[in-house]
């Protein structure tokens, strides 16, 4: 890692990014998922699932591979439709709604395989994550007019907030695609707050990221919820950081919900800690 990548105090949450008039929190409703199941030729990927994340917590989706964490996250965002169940925000349902209607009300989501365009560089990817926030229409910005150029540079200040916030403003004008990994990781992060959601969905957030990088994380999101008053689900396979950040965890095992509670009874219930020995038994037979 090169200097200029190493997370310093300038990566920490500063004021900068506390939530300006336009952008004040407001209480994200709850998540409510409901008897969720989703079915592939031959395999059940999800079997009657249920929980609920509740405003302005952090909750994390844990268990071994295959276990359905990803197909219940491409549920919530509307790429995968559910076989039977329900997934409510607030009151709204959910399910059947595509995922740009998802984004819509305020669900964002980032990916385990990062999805930036690698040639734009960091500034532009957030621009488009504010796509749906933009209401000049596409005539109007193309001919210049005031209106629009008012309007984006409201958004490109907003931009450079949130990339202060989550440690990436010296990174704006670089393109994605010659970013270390760990900062692209950040980036993605960044263009899904830049939808100023209110429900924010993060597929392994911290994958391929070295320890201070995992720290700095830890501090962003709980920033976040602080903060800009987001509800947080995350997937993630290091314990330690879903230890340190969740307020709850919902443990699957083959589809199907083995277990709810906090990190600590997590830790100890035996339904988990047989489904995770039994991956390692599997591993070591
Ligand atoms: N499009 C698909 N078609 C068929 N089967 C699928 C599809 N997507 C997922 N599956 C199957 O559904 C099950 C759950 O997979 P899923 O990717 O949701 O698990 P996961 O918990 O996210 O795993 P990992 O931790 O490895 O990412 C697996 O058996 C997987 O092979």
């Amino acid at each position: 890692m090169t200097d200029s990548h190493k997370p310093t105090d300038a990566h920490k949450p500063t004021d900068a990014h506390k939530p300006t008039d336009a952008h004040k929190p407001t209480e994200a409703p709850e998540l409510t998922i409901r008897d969720l199941t989703v079915r592939f030729a031959g395999v059940t990927a999800l079997d009657g699932v249920g929980f609920t994340v509740r405003p302005g917590t952090v909750h994390a989706l844990v268990g071994p591979n295959g276990a359905g964490k990803s197909t219940c996250f491409n549920v919530l965002s509307g790429v995968v439709r559910a076989s039977d169940g329900s997934v409510r925000l607030g009151r709204r349902e959910l399910t059947g709604l595509p995922p740009h209607r998802i984004a819509a009300l305020g669900v964002a989501r980032t990916f385990q395989n990062l999805a930036l365009s690698p040639r734009l560089d960091v500034a532009d990817n957030l621009m488009l994550g504010r796509h749906r926030l933009t209401r000049t229409g596409i005539a109007a910005a193309g001919l210049r007019l005031p209106s629009a150029r008012q309007e984006e540079a409201r958004h490109r200040a907003r931009v450079r907030e949130i990339a202060e916030f989550v440690g990436i403003a010296d990174h704006l004008a670089t393109p994605c695609g010659l970013l270390p990994y760990g900062v692209r990781k950040r980036v993605e992060l960044a263009r899904a707050l830049c939808l100023e959601p209110r429900v924010l969905l993060l597929d392994e957030p911290a994958a391929g990221m070295n320890g201070t990088e995992r720290h700095a994380l830890t501090g962003t999101l709980r920033a976040a919820r602080t903060s800009l008053g987001l509800s947080i689900l995350l997937v993630e396979h290091d314990m330690g950081l879903v230890g340190r950040i969740a307020d709850e965890v919902t443990v699957l095992d083959f589809g199907r919900r083995i277990a709810t509670g906090t990190p600590a009874q997590i830790r100890r219930d035996p339904a988990v800690v047989r489904a995770y020995l039994g991956v390692s038994e599997r591993r070591a037979g």
